[in-house]
């Protein structure tokens, strides 16, 4: 089977729309995020090698090649959130005729539903990356691509808020509290100033156009 990366936009969206589990809201969180890290990236690419540019040269470099690791790790949590959620569905669907197959049930639900609270909240902390990272872009980037740079924040900004919608959803059925909680005072970090700096990049663009 093609891995999801690997399908035509076409392919992901008919499935995106499809009563299929996966890819989900999830998936689709991760795929925000590689597209914000993915226009930064762009527009390092546009900036570098220009005379224009020589003295963010350094910067632009440095920049890239973080926008690049970013935008990987974000690809293969595209993968990873389906994985979670389809191992997550399955166990719903183990044998509860006995207590004793109930409680081994619950308890592989329990256990998927850990992992799959771990992959959006890992999705969230690369989003809120992202979001810092086209700063850089929007502050320094060539001013003729620097509406992408813009696009990349707003980007990790939904990214990161629809991450935070999966981890919300998952970590509200988990029994074990203090793991859960845990979790989401790691959200509510990740999530804190985002939406001021994300508007912040919005209007640092704006001003340059
Ligand atoms: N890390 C993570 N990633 C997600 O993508 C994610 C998530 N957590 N948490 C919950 C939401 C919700 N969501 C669903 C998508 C489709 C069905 C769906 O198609 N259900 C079918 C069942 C299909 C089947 O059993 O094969 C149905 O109910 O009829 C259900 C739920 C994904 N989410």
């Amino acid at each position: 089977m093609i891995e999801i990366k690997d399908q035509s936009l076409e392919t992901f969206f008919d499935e995106l729309a499809s009563k299929a589990p996966t890819p989900g809201g999830g998936g689709a969180a991760a795929v925000m995020g590689a597209q914000s890290a993915a226009l930064t990236s762009m527009v390092c690419n546009l900036t570098i090698g220009k005379p224009k540019y020589a003295e963010v040269e350094a910067d632009m470099q440095a920049l890239l090649e973080k926008s690049e690791a970013l935008r990987a790790r974000l690809t293969g949590m595209i993968k990873a959130d389906a994985d979670v959620f389809n191992r997550l569905m399955a166990t719903y669907g183990l044998p509860k005729d006995t207590d004793e197959q109930k409680a081994a049930r619950s308890a592989a639900i329990q256990e998927a539903l850990k992992e799959a609270t771990e992959v959006p909240l890992a999705c969230a902390e690369a989003c809120r990356e992202a979001i810092d990272l086209s700063r850089i872009a929007a502050d320094k980037g060539n001013l003729g691509v620097i509406s992408d740079a813009g696009v990349a924040a707003m980007a990790g900004y939904g990214a990161l808020k629809s991450a935070a919608l999966n981890v919300y959803i998952n970590a509200g059925s988990l029994k074990d509290r203090d793991f859960a909680e845990a979790k989401l005072a790691e959200l509510e970090a990740l999530l804190q100033g985002a939406e001021a700096a994300a508007e912040e990049i919005y209007q640092i663009v704006k001003v340059k156009l």
